[in-house]
């Protein structure tokens, strides 16, 4: 299933975030969102995901979603979004519930999710109970219920230490691995999108216009091998000179405002 930006443009009341946005993301293909500080890289997320309707052009899915999909997108947030007061499988089980599964098919794909995320062991604690990456693995296992086409994530390891965030990046790369998932991946962080990424959607500052995509010629395994390094710091900093000039002004304007 591929999802589609069509010439998006967003404004809030006289505030123009969003400039003709176009882009496809293929199946099972990850696309990154980079750019300045404002650019409208979590509005574009939003929009994608259909929580807001933009202001001219439209977000469109194509093509028939994975097989027993309950819903072809889903969210994964910085914050994780878990409910506190309940387990680790009911927050997994919970997009579930007003489904037509019955309880068994129920179980057996929250058990699924729980044993991909490596959570098998961790299912009757509570979030406060667990480490921050443990968290945001429950958000991941969440929206792996629901069997989706593409995941949206914005920032999903900014909450996170660096060693945390190195190994849910170990994660997300084995989660990908088979092609079946495609993903959005709004970041900050250059080092996330090019270990990530098919590809990287540069946004300029706002109103965010796509000012360059930049693809990352090669595959999720082969970038977590040492001789990678350099390559990726080379991609790393092609996407920074991209984007440095406006992230400076944006974040005077920020200091200014
Ligand atoms: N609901 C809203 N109402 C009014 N303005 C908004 C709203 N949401 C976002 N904005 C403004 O739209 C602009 C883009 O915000 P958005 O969060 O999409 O950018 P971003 O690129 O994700 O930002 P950051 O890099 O800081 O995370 C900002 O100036 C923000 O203040």
């Amino acid at each position: 299933m591929d999802l589609i930006a069509d010439h998006i443009s967003h404004r809030f009341g006289g505030l123009d975030v969003l400039d003709r946005v176009s882009f496809t993301v293929a199946s099972g293909e990850v696309v990154a969102i980079v750019g300045p500080s404002g650019c409208g890289k979590s509005t574009l997320l939003s929009i994608l995901g259909g929580l807001l309707r933009p202001s001219e052009g439209r977000a469109e899915l194509r093509g028939a979603p994975p097989d027993n999909s309950l819903n072809p997108l889903t969210f994964v947030f910085q914050d994780f979004a878990l409910l506190p007061w309940c387990t680790v499988e009911a927050n997994v089980a919970f997009p579930l519930v007003h489904t037509a599964l019955d309880a068994a098919a129920r179980q057996a794909v929250v058990d699924d999710a729980l044993r991909r995320t490596g959570l098998s062991d961790f299912r009757g604690a509570y979030p406060k109970q667990l480490s921050g990456g443990m968290r945001q693995r429950v958000g991941i296992a969440r929206a792996l219920a629901v069997r989706p086409a593409i995941l949206l994530m914005d920032e999903p390891l900014s909450a996170l230490d660096s060693q945390t965030r190195e190994l849910l990046m170990e994660d997300f790369v084995r989660l990908l691995a088979d092609g079946a998932m495609g993903a959005v991946y709004v970041t900050h962080n250059l080092e996330e999108a090019v270990r990530l990424a098919d590809r990287v959607v540069v946004l300029s500052r706002r109103p965010g216009r796509v000012r360059e995509v930049v693809s990352i010629p090669m595959t999720r395994a082969e970038r977590g091998g040492i001789d990678a390094r350099g390559k990726l710091l080379t991609l790393q900093n092609q996407l920074w000179s991209l984007i440095r000039e406006e992230a400076i002004d944006a974040e005077r304007e920020v200091q200014n405002a």
